[in-house]
């Protein structure tokens, strides 16, 4: 089913796991920030509404979606100092956060398909911690504006669900 036949912020709370102790990490990028912040908000608030402690959510920024890579890695790796400093547990799952809109040349294409098997890859990795895709890939503004809390939802909130989902499935093996 496409976007457009569904909602990306609907979700029941009641179907999902206790979100009392989960730590997320999300990692935004600053490209198309208009876009990414209201991912971001998104996000926020879903996993606050579901449950997450505000200080268990941890932020950093990156330059581009390529970036995000890089970002969420680091993340993993608990080298990131904002990883809770008195517990030093690591995080639970990672949003990663980026906007990508089709410009005139390939550079779509590669940063898209360079970013995808990226957090691929990171999913992979011996840390276990997942990385949630939160990547808008549109062709114009108006698809994007209409995936960050537009007529079509949010899909930070449904970034936020799938990470309290799969941070449950983490824990529990
Ligand atoms: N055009 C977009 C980019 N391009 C920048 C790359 O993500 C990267 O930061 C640069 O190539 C340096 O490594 N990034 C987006 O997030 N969105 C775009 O639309
Ligand atoms: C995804 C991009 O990097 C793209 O927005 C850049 O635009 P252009 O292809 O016109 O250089």
């Amino acid at each position: 089913m496409a976007t457009q036949g569904k909602n990306l912020s609907h979700y029941d709370k009641d179907q999902l796991p206790d979100a009392a102790a989960m730590r997320i990490g999300i990692v935004v990028s600053e490209w198309n920030d208009d876009i990414t912040e209201n991912l971001y908000k998104g996000a926020v608030e879903t996993l606050i509404d579901c449950g997450v402690d505000q200080f268990n959510i941890h932020r950093m920024n990156v330059p581009g979606s390529f970036e995000l890579i890089y970002g969420c890695k680091t993340m993993q790796h608990r080298s990131y100092p904002v990883v809770n400093r008195r517990t030093k547990k690591p995080l639970d799952a990672i949003i990663a956060i980026g906007n990508v809109i089709r410009g005139e040349t390939a550079h779509f294409d590669f940063v898209c398909q360079g970013v995808t098997q990226g957090i691929k890859d990171l999913n992979l990795n011996k840390t276990r911690i997942p990385v949630i895709f939160c990547v808008l890939t549109d062709d114009t503004h108006a698809q994007s504006a209409a995936r960050s809390g537009g007529q079509h939802g949010n899909k930070g909130s449904e970034a936020a669900i799938a990470a309290i989902k799969m941070a449950a499935i983490k824990n529990d093996h």
